[in-house]
């Protein structure tokens, strides 16, 4: 038996489609699917409720077979090879089922007894930031502890592809970062990273490659930066126009795009940053204003994903079409 993968993606996906129900009744949730995930990267899967980002990791995961395509994971079929794929990746499932009377340690223990080479359960509490827990039963856990149990259980037995449904849901900031850096480590040693999130800054700030989901398919992937390269940037500052006589008309900016005003400040939206924000720069110098609250950013995956989830991606709209 082989315990090394081959060469090539840890997890590829082709045309995957999932169907729930048949007949009238059949709900087609992934509508075709393709998605590819290197050794040692961090693939975060995005969407709007309901896109079938669930629908989709679970058959990788192995937990139900696809309605259509290919699913291989360390180059294997996740159903048929269910045994050889299960002992070398890690599934974090949305929901825990551990049973409620054990202690932190004893799930860890029990666990461990289930895993050909499991790592020490200590090491394991203590990545997690778990170790003053061990003696507490299941029940009596805060929902970010419970969280951060199942993860380590989860990491136990040194996965090499790691699949992560909603990590962070219900964890404070804190133990957000902390799992992060986790992500981050098993990243660094070769690990890859398949989960779901709903958390834009999570996705901007741990994936190589984000992939949104929307209504059963791909339609936005690449790299974060990728992402947001297509939409303007955006600079706001305190007070309108007609309240800051000293600026020149800011839809007049060189690639300034979009003016609006909201609230009592002004957002100028640019296809090139540095131009408009130097040459607004310039001319607030000039006419002695000071531009309160200034702010510029390039798109965020944020607003990238509220384009696609309101509809107004061209991309997303043809693909909406071409199912009618
Ligand atoms: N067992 C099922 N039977 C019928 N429809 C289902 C079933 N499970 C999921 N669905 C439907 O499939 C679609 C995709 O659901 P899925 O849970 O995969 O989405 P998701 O992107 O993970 O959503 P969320 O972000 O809200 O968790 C939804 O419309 C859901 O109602």
């Amino acid at each position: 038996m082989t315990t090394h993968a081959p060469p090539g993606p840890h997890i590829e996906v082709r045309d995957l489609r999932r169907s729930y129900g048949s007949g009238t009744t059949a709900f087609e949730a992934v509508r075709g699917i393709d998605l590819v995930v290197e050794p040692g990267t961090v693939v975060a899967l995005l969407g709007t409720n309901g896109a079938g980002k669930t629908s989709a990791l679970e058959v990788v995961e192995g937990l139900a077979p696809p309605t259509a395509g290919e699913v291989r994971v360390l180059g294997l079929d996740p159903v048929a090879d269910r045994a050889e794929v299960r002992r070398r990746t890690g599934v974090l499932l949305q929901t825990s089922g551990f049973p409620a009377d054990l202690t932190v340690g004893e799930t860890l223990a029990m666990w461990a007894a289930t895993m050909t080479v499991p790592r020490p359960v200590a090491d394991a509490l203590a990545d997690l930031d778990l170790a003053d827990r061990v003696d507490v039963r299941v029940r009596s856990l805060s929902g970010g502890e419970l969280r951060r149990l199942d993860l380590a259980c989860t990491l136990l037995g040194e996965p090499e592809v790691v699949l992560l449904d909603e990590p962070t849901t219900g964890l404070d900031p804190e133990s957000r970062r902390r799992v992060w850096d986790l992500v981050a480590r098993l990243r660094g040693r070769g690990c890859s990273v398949l989960l779901t999130t709903h958390h834009l800054e999570e996705a901007e700030t741990l994936a190589d490659r984000v992939a949104i989901m929307h209504a059963g398919r791909i339609v936005r992937e690449g790299t974060p930066a990728e992402l947001g390269a297509d939409l303007p940037a955006t600079i706001r500052f305190e007070g309108t126009p007609a309240e800051l006589p000293g600026l020149p008309d800011p839809a007049a900016l060189p690639a300034a795009v979009r003016v609006t005003t909201e609230h009592g400040s002004t957002t100028v939206e640019s296809t090139d940053l540095q131009v408009t924000l130097t040459a607004l720069l310039a001319a607030a110098a000039e006419g002695g204003v000071r531009l309160e609250g200034l702010d510029a950013r390039s798109a965020t995956l944020e607003s990238v994903f509220l384009a696609i989830a309101s509809g107004a991606h061209s991309d997303d709209r043809a693909l909406e079409g071409a199912d009618r």
